[in-house]
């Protein structure tokens, strides 16, 4: 059974936006799942609705098996959510911040459990200090401990590292690694493309209320990761050179450059192919680079492609 299961899930807001367009998803247990999209797609109205704080107009959602809607409680027990916006008390110390969102789920009180979580987070030093006497990283940090109190078998990250500086990204992450190696299922949204990269079992990209595409990470890479070889040259060509059937070629810089592109998965690339080819033909070739598409590429040319489609 997946641990979060989403059925055909509509959001109309009030005033008649739709922000999610039946959206089908399995999470499965222990995975890290990343959602990619552009501002506006519906990250966070399906993570609220997953979370049981916007209900769905249609369709239907689970989490470890309860419908978020009819079994919340029990739904929302297993859930911890680092949201977006910073919302915490100003004047109230770390460690009481963390130790009363854990009472809020009915717990009783555990300091070796919140003094392991704050130790996790380099908080410990800070437990003290009131939350505005905190920098914003730290404040984020102290989101994630107040989402972990209540040991939560599902994460949800909503932009865990909007505007967060290089050092705190790289934390977070091992953090992320550090809870998944305990079995904690995690789902995070973000515009980091670099981030999905980096973290991600499967990447998830939605746009418009819709799942365009997920897939494990690797794979999505594979396919559709492709490279392109950059042939520059002494003399311009005015078209591309005959011989050459079924490769890619196009001309660049008013003939002066020759792209190859190749798909990195396949047997035999063709490059030594392609050089021997123009040496042969007497081209003189002034230099060769490669580029590597990343998964950026692969995400633009899909919300494009989708637009296209749409026009
Ligand atoms: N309460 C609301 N009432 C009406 N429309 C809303 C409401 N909340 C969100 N929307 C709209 O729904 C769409 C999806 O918003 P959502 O916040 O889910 O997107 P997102 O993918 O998280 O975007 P971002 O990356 O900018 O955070 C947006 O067009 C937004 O304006």
């Amino acid at each position: 059974m997946p641990m979060v299961e989403i059925r055909d899930v509509f959001k109309t807001y009030d005033g008649g936006f739709q922000a999610l367009g039946g959206v089908n998803l399995d999470i499965k247990e222990g995975e890290i799942l990343a959602l990619l999209g552009p501002n506006g797609a519906g990250k966070t109205t399906l993570i609220s609705a997953i979370c049981g704080i916007t209900l769905p107009t249609s369709g239907t959602i689970t989490v470890g098996g309860h419908d978020v809607v009819e079994r919340y409680r029990q739904a929302r027990s297993i859930v911890g959510l680092v949201p977006q916006e910073i919302t915490l008390e100003p004047f109230e110390k770390v460690i009481n911040t963390v130790r009363f969102s854990r009472g809020l789920f009915g717990l009783p009180r555990d300091d070796a459990r919140i003094e392991s979580i704050l130790r996790k987070l380099s908080l410990w030093d800070k437990r003290d200090t009131p939350i505005r006497a905190l920098s914003g990283g730290m404040k984020r940090r102290v989101l994630i401990a107040k989402a972990l109190s209540h040991e939560p078998r599902v994460l949800f990250l909503d932009e865990p590292t909007a505007g967060v500086d290089v050092e705190l990204r790289r934390d977070m992450w091992d953090i992320v690694n550090e809870l998944k190696a305990d079995g904690v299922t995690i789902i995070l949204t973000t515009h980091y493309i670099e981030e999905a990269e980096a973290i991600a079992d499967r990447v998830g990209v939605i746009d418009k209320g819709q799942i365009l595409l997920v897939e494990e990470k690797d794979s999505l890479m594979n396919r559709m990761g492709h490279k392109e070889l950059r042939v520059e040259l002494d003399e311009p060509l005015t078209e591309v050179p005959g011989g050459f059937d079924g490769f890619d070629l196009r001309i660049e810089r008013d003939g002066k450059a020759l792209v190859y592109s190749y798909d990195t998965s396949a047997e035999r690339t063709g490059i030594a192919r392609l050089m021997a080819g123009l040496t042969d033909a007497g081209i003189a070739v002034r230099d060769v680079s490669t580029v590597q598409n990343s998964l950026e590429d692969i995400f633009v040319g899909l919300v494009s492609a989708k637009q296209e489609d749409e026009a």
